[in-house]
């Protein structure tokens, strides 16, 4: 099969090199040509511009979308549109809203394919796990290449019509969310609590064989090791939080509860910036029982 792949980055080249090595084409194009440069001199064949990728796959499109979600994604399918027929294939393997999805579906002529992806720059050796909505035709005309960039063929799946995979991962990303905290939260009373723990050591023991070993906890025993048990000079900030919020304002519009994820959530915002409420609190301390107000330093 021949792919055009659109968004070379650290997700868009994994995908450019998994589908080249199951033995497909790809025709790959990225603004940063420094990227388009680094898939090309691994056997891609580099397009200059989206109407010349366009141009190069003919008839019968196959397209996928690794750029960042939002504007890049519509920004993408305008210079796309002019050429696509209904019997092309556009897959949007990024972190898109789910009803961007829905939208871009219905507008575009080609078949419209939503994927969330989950593996990260890991996925590379590995392959990802992809969470398909769309058309079933669409879905299994694709399966070489899903094939080829999940896992397996156990690492992809139709979800359901056309917004299901973006919703199915924007779920995913908020239990990524509370997992993170979870993790956190144990391992922050571990390195306050009552002895001199190896985080490393407790991260190894708990990944093999405990109940709760997963990746994530994976990934705390390289954090431990890289950086030390009380994180050296990592900061206080989590960035991020897009996925999560919408996994809660989804959750609120249907009423259904998502405490771990939702305090996950706020967390992540509480670490961003110096609270307010906490401030008023030390103040309000002194106002109602005379207690000391902790200054700020100069
Ligand atoms: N990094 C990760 O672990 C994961 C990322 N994702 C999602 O995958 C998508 C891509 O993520 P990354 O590869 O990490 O981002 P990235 O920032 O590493 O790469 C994005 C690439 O898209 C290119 N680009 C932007 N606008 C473009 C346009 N109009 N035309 C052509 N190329 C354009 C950029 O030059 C860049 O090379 C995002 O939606 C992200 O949320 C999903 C799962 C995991
Ligand atoms: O989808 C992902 C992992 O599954 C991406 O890493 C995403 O960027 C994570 O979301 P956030 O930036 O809000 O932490």
């Amino acid at each position: 099969m021949q792919l055009g792949v659109i968004g070379l980055g650290r997700m868009g080249q994994i995908v450019v090199e998994r589908v080249l090595a199951a033995g497909h084409e790809v025709v790959a194009f990225d603004i940063d040509e420094a990227a388009v440069a680094s898939v090309a001199d691994e056997g891609a064949t580099p397009a200059d511009s989206i109407p010349d990728l366009a141009e190069r796959l003919g008839s019968e499109k196959r397209i996928w979308l690794m750029v960042p979600a939002g504007d890049p994604v519509d920004a993408a399918l305008d210079e796309l549109e002019p050429g696509l027929s209904e019997t092309d294939v556009v897959v949007d393997g990024g972190n898109s809203h789910f009803e961007d999805s829905t939208r871009r579906a219905e507008a575009t002529d080609a078949a419209y394919l939503d994927c969330g992806t989950s593996g990260g720059p890991a996925g590379a050796e590995l392959g990802f796990s992809l969470m398909i909505g769309g058309p079933e035709w669409a879905y299994e005309e694709l399966v070489p290449v899903f094939d080829a960039v999940a896992t397996g063929p156990d690492g992809h799946d139709r979800m359901g019509p056309a917004g299901s995979g973006h919703y199915v991962k924007m779920v995913h990303n908020g239990v990524e969310y509370a997992l993170m905290q979870a993790y956190g939260e144990g391992f922050e009373l571990l390195h306050e609590g009552r002895y001199d723990l190896d985080l490393e050591a407790v991260a190894r023991t708990w990944n093999n064989g405990a109940v709760i070993r997963s990746w994530l906890l994976e990934l705390c025993e390289e954090a431990f090791r890289e950086e030390g048990s009380d994180l050296g000079d990592v900061a206080d900030h989590v960035a991020g939080g897009s996925t999560g919020t919408w996994t809660v304002r989804e959750a609120l519009e249907r009423e259904v509860p998502v405490p771990l994820i939702q305090q996950a959530l706020t967390e992540r915002f509480a670490s961003r910036r110096d609270r307010f409420s906490r401030r008023l609190a030390n103040r309000l301390r002194y106002g109602f029982g005379r207690h000391e107000v902790a200054r700020r330093e100069e």
